[in-house]
């Protein structure tokens, strides 16, 4: 099977790079990106081939469009008129529906809506996946097989994906965001840069495995941190203090809400 990736930036690269650590051969992999120095660079770092779109379209069994939201009409345009009826187009882009791919390329086009992120680079994507309209249940498994070699796969209404893409889809930044507001902490009481992210960064990783492993609910795995007339609730004091359950969940909303104003500017 052929996977061409229609804009090979961050996403695209992560999901290019993230395949190949699969296992996925360099010869069974394409890209199309509009910076002739950006091509240049993934094919000297990965060995994959950067190609036309109209190349993409005629090789390529599955066509994952990985551009962003805001360039969407003229890669709509031109593969309007270059896919055949075997293409299976796969969207990454935030906020826009499967609706608007039905719409825009020629009638019958299998689309699949998939919000992934970016651990997808290092196999630990979560991808959220939704069938448009014309996509079979045998095209759902092989985009469901094709992401789940690089990290783990729901298949979900496509009515959630706008949810998903502020939960999953942005909630790396979230995490990175804090994590480097903690290194910022470690800074503050004196404690050498290299030093406190090495901490950190670590702190992370355990919790994350925990999170992931333990099966323990996350209150409980914060509780067996928090001791009696300890010192984390003195933190928790002060995070509830500032509001940041709250401004985590509204963070989440409004990030909610931007994915559904992209998809409305594509309306018609
Ligand atoms: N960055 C992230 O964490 C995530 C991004 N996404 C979605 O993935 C898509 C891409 O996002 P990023 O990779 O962050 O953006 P990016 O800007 O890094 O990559 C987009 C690439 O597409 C290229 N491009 C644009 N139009 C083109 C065309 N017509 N032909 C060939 N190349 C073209 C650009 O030059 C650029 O390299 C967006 O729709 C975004 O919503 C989804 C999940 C996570
Ligand atoms: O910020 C964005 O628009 C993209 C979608 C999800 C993560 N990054």
């Amino acid at each position: 099977m052929t996977v061409a990736v229609l804009g090979a930036g961050k996403i695209g690269e992560a999901l290019l790079s993230g395949l190949l650590d699969a296992g996925y051969d360099a010869g069974d992999l394409l890209f199309t990106e509009r910076h002739p120095e950006r091509a240049a660079e993934l094919t000297e770092r990965y060995g994959v081939k950067g190609v036309e779109v109209a190349e993409a379209a005629e090789r390529a069994d599955v066509l994952v469009v990985a551009v962003k939201p805001q360039d969407i009409e003229p890669l709509l345009d031109e593969l309007a008129g270059l896919i055949g009826p075997d293409s299976l187009v796969v969207s990454m882009c935030a906020g826009l529906p499967t609706s608007l791919f039905e719409r825009r390329l020629p009638a019958g086009t299998p689309v699949i809506r998939v919000m992934p992120n970016t651990p997808m680079l290092v196999g630990a994507a979560m991808s959220a996946v939704s069938a448009g309209k014309h996509a079979t249940d045998e095209q759902l498994q092989t985009v469901e097989r094709l992401l789940s070699s690089v990290g783990k796969v729901v298949v979900l209404p496509e009515s959630q994906q706008d949810a998903v893409t502020a939960l999953s889809g942005s909630g790396p930044a979230y995490f990175f965001y804090l994590v480097e507001a903690m290194i910022d902490a470690g800074i503050l009481l004196g404690v050498p840069r290299a030093v406190a992210q090495q901490l950190i960064v670590q702190a992370a990783v355990g919790a994350g495995k925990m999170l992931e492993e333990g099966g323990e609910h996350p209150v409980m795995l914060r509780e067996n941190v928090t001791s009696p007339g300890g010192t984390t609730i003195n933190g928790i004091r002060e995070l509830e203090k500032h509001g940041v359950r709250a401004a985590l969940l509204d963070a989440i909303e409004s990030a909610r809400d931007r994915s559904v104003e992209l998809g409305k500017a594509h309306e018609e």
